[in-house]
């Protein structure tokens, strides 16, 4: 049987599945939670939850384990964040290891502006903590009726749904009219061009078995499922001018796409596509590359270091499967949000047919053709000499220092 994972490396303990579950103020995130805590299907999980009194416990409520967790009836352990975020996730691993509750998930649910990404940087800078989870997934909810507006309003809704690896639309059940249907169908349409990799599910479809489990580790197999992970195809390919022409997997009824022709504002979205140069969304560009060449893992580092330090903030999401030249047949994956990256993870073995690195990004106010020509410029078959690669590695003012995490 194949490892995906260096089990040495990790320690003996297997990491534990982590999400994080975010949406904007009024969503429907503790709505939602309120479900899933009933759930048997979250028997074994841990929810780090902003308070107790949101969510309506007592009647569930089995016992107090400590002060800020308590232990449902339906087998959920409710945790409020006492302190910081890594105290509360090591007071918990504590607790587990030490056989106080037994867990094998967790969910943790943003506050706030509902930022997922200082989340997934703490526990990703996180020296054990890092060893102890792995990233399972950003779960986004979304309302129906007010959605699009929050997105109209607010760049931080938009950067939300550009990160999550499950969009949830909520608020289904107020679709009373076909213009608040028109406008649904609007609304998906935008978040699956913002983040066309996201499943978006309305709230009744947002079961556990479709919100859990899109992480690279598939624990059915004990493998890597990179392909699920990554959901390349998800991406359209880039026409020549680098506009990707997005194929959207929903089919509504009378529905227009482009937003052309009809020009009625409908309910709460007087949302109209590509009419605003203002407009958050079209800030976003979600695109792949790849490449069936194998990289020198100094300039892939190189490469990554340059984005990093270049666009850090403004790459939301990166992900991929890398050849290196060093070890073309034991492929490297790799995981950022924004400055921050996962450390890789080697797999012993490419886990299908597809050999080729592929990386899927997320950015921001980042030209695709500038890191499609930095990408380009790294790598191998451009030859070391040429031009403006050396340039690159030359330019002074650009701080080089290695991948450190
Ligand atoms: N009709 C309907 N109302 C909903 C649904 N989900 C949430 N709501 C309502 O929307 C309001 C906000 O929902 P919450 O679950 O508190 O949203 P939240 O994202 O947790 O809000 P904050 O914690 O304030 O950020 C509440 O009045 C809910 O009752 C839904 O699916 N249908």
């Amino acid at each position: 049987m194949t490892e995906p994972f260096d089990v040495r490396a990790r320690g003996p303990v297997a990491p534990l599945p982590l999400s994080v579950l975010t949406g904007f103020l009024g969503a429907g995130k503790t709505t939602l939670l309120n479900r899933l805590v009933r759930d048997p299907a979250l028997a074994d999980t841990a929810m780090l939850i902003n308070e107790f009194g949101e969510i309506g416990l007592d009647h569930l409520l089995v016992r107090p384990v400590r002060d800020g967790v308590v232990m449902l009836s339906t087998g959920c352990l409710c945790c409020t964040v006492r302190g910081d975020l890594v105290t509360s996730l090591e007071s918990l691993l504590r607790d587990r290891d030490n056989g106080r509750v037994a867990f094998g998930r967790v969910v943790i649910e943003t506050t706030g502006l509902a930022d997922p990404a200082p989340i997934l940087h703490t526990i990703m800078v996180h020296p054990y903590l890092v060893m102890r989870f792995r990233l399972d997934g950003v779960i986004t909810v979304v309302d129906a009726v007010n959605g699009a507006a929050t997105l109209d309003a607010h760049p931080e809704a938009v950067k939300q749904a550009a990160m999550a690896d499950r969009l949830v639309v909520t608020k289904t059940d107020l679709l009373d009219t076909p213009e608040r249907h028109a406008a649904y169908a609007r609304l998906v349409d935008r978040l699956t061009a913002l983040n066309p990799a996201a499943p978006c599910l309305p709230v009744d479809e947002a079961v556990p078995a479709r919100l859990f489990g899109c992480g690279l580790y598939d624990p059915a197999t004990k493998t890597a499922d990179v392909r699920r992970w990554l959901a390349a195809e998800a991406y359209a390919p880039a026409d020549a001018h680098g506009h990707a022409h997005h194929h959207h997997g929903h089919d509504h009824e009378g529905h227009d796409h482009d937003g052309h022709g009809h020009g009625h504002d409908h309910g709460h979205d007087g949302h109209h596509h590509g009419h605003d140069p203002n407009r958050h969304d079209d800030h976003i560009r979600a695109f792949t590359l790849s490449t069936d060449e194998a990289v020198p893992a100094s300039a892939f580092d190189m490469f990554l270091e340059l984005l990093r330090s270049v666009h850090g903030p403004e790459l939301l999401r990166l992900k991929g499967i890398v050849k290196l030249a060093e070890q073309p047949d034991a492929p490297m994956v790799i995981h950022g949000v924004q400055h921050v990256f996962h450390p890789p993870v080697q797999l012993p073995a490419w886990p299908d047919d597809d050999h080729r690195t592929r990386l899927v990004l997320i950015v921001r106010d980042i030209a695709e053709a500038r890191i499609r020509e930095l990408f380009a410029a790294f790598l191998s078959a451009v030859g070391p000499d040429r031009p403006d690669r050396t340039a690159l590695i030359d330019n002074p003012l650009v701080p080089f220092g290695g991948i450190d995490r």
